[in-house]
């Protein structure tokens, strides 16, 4: 066994490699994350093999030429030929803008970075707007590094930590060091390690039967997934089944690792000192961040365009979503119209729900000869940006379609409702409120219906529960009719 995985110098801390920047451990912002959320049922954009949009396939239903659009637009992103082009979704509140741009992102792959912003949250009092912008557009870029490895790898077969007396204090144990049994189609191997990689191993929840690969200078812990021996356990599997591992327990390994320029900003961000690749490997060990500089993110750009010269490393394109474009100013769309252009630039989708409205930031006396109420633009986007951008229309949706969409939902959500409860809600989402709002009021039914029955088995929510809410909130319309009829009351008297 390698004494560099059993000695007491096993460190998991982020290593620097032979280009200079920190690329340990695989950073978890490439990671999705899959709870019930508001767009759990999108898993693509539903296009046939031709382009043409299906009826309802991968959670989409309706929009179809926007999807079409933005099918025709991911192959003009698959060949790269994206640079510059940003695509602009422009449409009523609610009609799934946000939903085409991750439907977007998923068909890339669940490898490329996916960063959604709101146009309001450049404004900070401690960063600046360009700044802001900056970050989200090195998030949404991807680095695919490739390096080879001497790794032991193999299903776990024993995890067996021992304790030992704290030698700091009489109460209390300590880890004194952890068995770990690797197995792979070749041989078995017991492997004893240093505590610091027992807590690494904690960290990625780890059990026996999982498939992991430990690194045998750094002893980072990977898990892989967990063995197919294991794959009839459950009912309905939420794991990742991979095979017990070829070969011998310790080998070299082609490791591939998925990281954002943003982490490679933020492992490699230090105070003070020079910002130069040197100054960087020798503060490596210091604690403390501070702000990810130009100057950095230049020297960090240097080392990745050698690693992609060296074939060692790949660009990997991904999708900056900013929603509201409406509420950036003219100094973040200069910035935009600027990095838009660069050659390492994300696919950006740009959403906004507003017709012809005041650019940010315009609306002072003298600037760019605008007057005190600012320049109007469509979306409140500058003219010679606007002239960029591929723009896609989405529609409001009718009955049939919200009806669709929100059967969808109580299956994801796993709500048990009436038919004529869903007809009801479908038919105000199409001539009372929206489609947000009848989605809103389906968990709210849910527990109306479950506090009024408690534990006695019936239908699910009905047409009752539905009346009932309707009482209780008030969509838009009906909000503004109330107010509506207070002014008048006010004006009468
Ligand atoms: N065509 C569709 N198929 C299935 N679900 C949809 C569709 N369109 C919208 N949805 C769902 O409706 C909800 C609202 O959609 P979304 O947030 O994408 O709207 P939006 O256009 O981005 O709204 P806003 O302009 O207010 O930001 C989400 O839960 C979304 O997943």
């Amino acid at each position: 066994m390698s004494s560099a995985v059993a000695s007491s110098s096993t460190s998991t801390a982020p290593q620097p490699n032979s280009g200079g920047i920190i690329t340990q451990p695989p950073p978890p912002s490439t990671l999705r994350e899959s709870r019930i959320a508001t767009h759990s049922h999108i898993k693509g954009l539903g296009l046939a093999d031709d382009g043409t949009a299906m009826d309802f396939s991968q959670g989409f239903i309706g929009q179809n030429l926007a999807r079409e659009a933005l099918g025709l637009h991911l192959s003009l992103l698959k060949l790269g030929k994206h640079s510059g082009r940003p695509l602009l979704l422009v449409g009523p509140p609610g009609t799934g803008k946000t939903a085409l741009a991750l439907a977007l992102s998923q068909e890339l792959g669940s490898k490329v970075p996916f960063c959604a912003m709101v146009g309001s949250e450049v404004y900070s009092g401690e960063v600046k707007k360009t700044e802001v912008l900056g970050s989200c557009f090195r998030r949404a870029i991807g680095l695919r590094i490739k390096e080879t490895k001497e790794v032991y790898e193999g299903e776990v077969t024993e995890l067996t930590p021992s304790e030992a007396e704290n030698p700091l204090s009489g109460y209390g144990k300590t880890i004194s060091h952890v068995i770990v049994g690797l197995k792979t189609v070749k041989g078995t191997k017991q492997l004893r390690l240093d505590p610091s990689v027992y807590e690494a191993i904690q960290k990625e929840r780890v059990v026996v039967g999982d498939v992991i690969y430990i690194e045998a200078n750094t002893g980072a812990v990977k898990r892989v997934g967990r063995s197919d021996a294991y794959a009839s356990e459950y009912d309905l599997e939420a794991e990742e089944y991979v095979p017990l591992p070829k070969g011998d327990v310790h080998k070299r390994k082609e490791l591939v690792q998925d990281v954002t320029l943003n982490d490679l900003d933020m492992a490699n961000a230090k105070p003070q000192g020079g910002q130069d690749i040197m100054s960087v490997m020798g503060q490596l060990v210091k604690g403390g961040r501070t702000e990810v500089t130009d100057k950095l993110r230049k020297e960090i750009n240097k080392v990745v365009d050698k690693y992609i010269e060296q074939g060692v490393a790949e660009l990997v394109p991904g999708v900056l979503f900013i929603d509201e474009v409406h509420m950036l100013d003219m100094e973040c769309f200069t910035y935009l119209n600027r990095a838009l252009e660069s050659p390492m630039s994300p696919y950006v989708v740009l959403a906004s729900n507003r017709g012809i409205c005041t650019i940010r930031g315009t609306e002072y006396d003298g600037i760019l000869g605008s007057s005190s109420e600012g320049i109007k633009s469509p979306h409140g986007i500058p003219i010679d940006l606007l002239d960029r951008c591929m723009i896609v229309k989405t529609e409001l949706y009718n009955q049939k379609e919200i009806l669709k969409i929100l059967e969808l939902r109580c299956k994801i959500e796993n709500i048990q409702i009436s038919k004529d409860a869903l007809e009801n809600l479908s038919i105000q989402g199409e001539k009372n409120s929206s489609l947000r709002f009848v989605l809103q009021l389906l968990t709210p039914s849910n527990i109306l219906n479950k506090s009024k029955n408690g534990d006695t088995p019936n239908n699910g929510v009905n047409l009752d529960d539905i009346l009932e809410l309707n009482d209780l909130f008030l969509d838009a319309k009906r909000s503004t009719a109330v107010l509506k009829d207070l002014d008048d009351l006010e004006n009468k008297y």
